[in-house]
């Protein structure tokens, strides 16, 4: 896939406006104190570790149209899935000229001058669709290197997109476009997610994954210095399925073993992990893992999570056929607004929202 064209940094749009966006800044010389992570937080191992023999799965999708290889593609999900909770996709059925498509009219948002961006800056998280930077969920006082669009993209409906901006001329259009595509693979992998687990087919069809889809588009300029800044911090993802095109500049890392696991980027790949909603309906066999983004000096990232959310009054919990006398219940069910809630209390940790769903509070449950 071509590099799409991302922001330079452009001083006739430096113009100061009430919230601070890093595509708005003039290039920096060095990383502003207010960005700078104390030593004990900062990402001391950026490791494109090319010795390392651990590499994320990359999973085949085509073979899953075939009925003989349906089987056996679940079968490497619910593999890679508990190994590492990320793992990629290819031959995925999104047409590349959708991802250019949508990527290149989100790096264009970002590129607009300050003052066309201004009327979607916001921190109300109630918006359908916003601007902001850093993020939400770390009250400390260090901000991260990203900027970040937050939209509600899926059922479209003409209300839903007027919330959207005009400029680009294709945003629009083409956000659509992506949206639509992201949703069908995202059924398709819950439902190759449901036979892998031996759950009934359909079992993710409904409520469970009919609230409305979200996404991230983040941007991340390059930074002076990446050691001692994050782009995003480590944390899950709340709802059941994140799709996750990364382009072709790397930067997300999951935790594995203990480690930092670089994601590697590969052409035209998603990235998909589970949110803690997958987590807690398969009674923890197929778990959230911890992951954030790292920075790096020499281009600039952009990266589109679209979030498969549950509708916010679906009842959650483990479903009967992943509990057994083995596997006893770990989780209460809950109502999902409620877990909405407490995610954002507790600032994304993955223990601390954990905590208040979980019923086997023994320290192995939480390995
Ligand atoms: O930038 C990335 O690769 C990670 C994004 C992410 O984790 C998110 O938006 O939830
Ligand atoms: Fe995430």
């Amino acid at each position: 896939m071509p590099m799409e064209k991302l922001p330079s940094i452009d001083p006739a749009g430096s113009r100061v406006s009430d919230m601070e966006l890093l595509s708005n800044a003039l290039a920096y010389a060095a990383v502003p104190d207010k960005y700078v992570f104390p030593p004990e937080k900062r990402p001391y191992a950026f490791l494109d570790d090319a010795s390392s023999d651990v590499a994320l799965p990359v999973i085949d999708l085509h073979r899953a149209a075939l009925s003989d290889h349906r089987h056996q593609v679940a079968a490497e999900i619910i593999r890679a899935g508990k190994e590492f909770g990320f793992f990629q996709v290819v031959n995925h059925g999104v047409e590349e000229g959708v991802v250019r498509g949508f990527r290149e009219a989100a790096a264009e948002l970002f590129a607009l001058p300050a003052e066309e961006k201004l009327p979607y800056c916001s921190d109300d998280q109630s918006r359908p669709f916003r601007l902001a930077s850093s993020t939400s969920y770390d009250r400390s006082q260090t901000r991260y290197w990203r900027d970040y669009l937050k939209l509600s993209c899926h059922p479209v409906s003409d209300e839903l997109v007027r919330h959207w901006p005009a400029k680009p001329a294709t945003f629009r259009s083409s956000l659509a476009e992506y949206a639509a595509a992201v949703h069908d693979l995202a059924q398709t992998l819950l439902s190759l997610i449901a036979e892998g687990l031996g759950l009934p087919d359909g079992f993710f069809a409904g409520d469970l994954s009919g609230g409305d889809t979200q996404m991230n588009v983040n941007y991340y300029p390059p930074c002076p210095d990446p050691s001692v800044t994050l782009g995003l911090l480590p944390h899950c993802d709340r709802h059941l399925l994140t799709v996750l095109s990364q382009g072709d500049v790397a930067g997300l890392q999951a935790k594995h073993g203990g480690r930092w696991l670089l994601v590697r980027p590969v052409p035209g790949a998603f990235v998909i992990n589970f949110g803690h909603q997958m987590e807690i309906v398969t009674n923890g066999v197929l778990a959230s893992v911890e992951h954030r983004a790292v920075t790096n000096s020499a281009a600039a990232r952009m990266s589109v999570a679209t979030l498969v959310m549950p509708t916010m009054d679906c009842r959650i919990g483990p479903a009967p056929e992943m509990v057994s006398e083995a596997s006893p219940t770990r989780f209460r069910s809950f109502v999902f607004s409620e877990f909405m809630e407490a995610y954002s209390a507790t600032a994304a940790s993955r223990e601390d929202v954990l905590e208040s769903f979980r019923l086997d509070r023994s320290p192995a449950a939480t390995a």
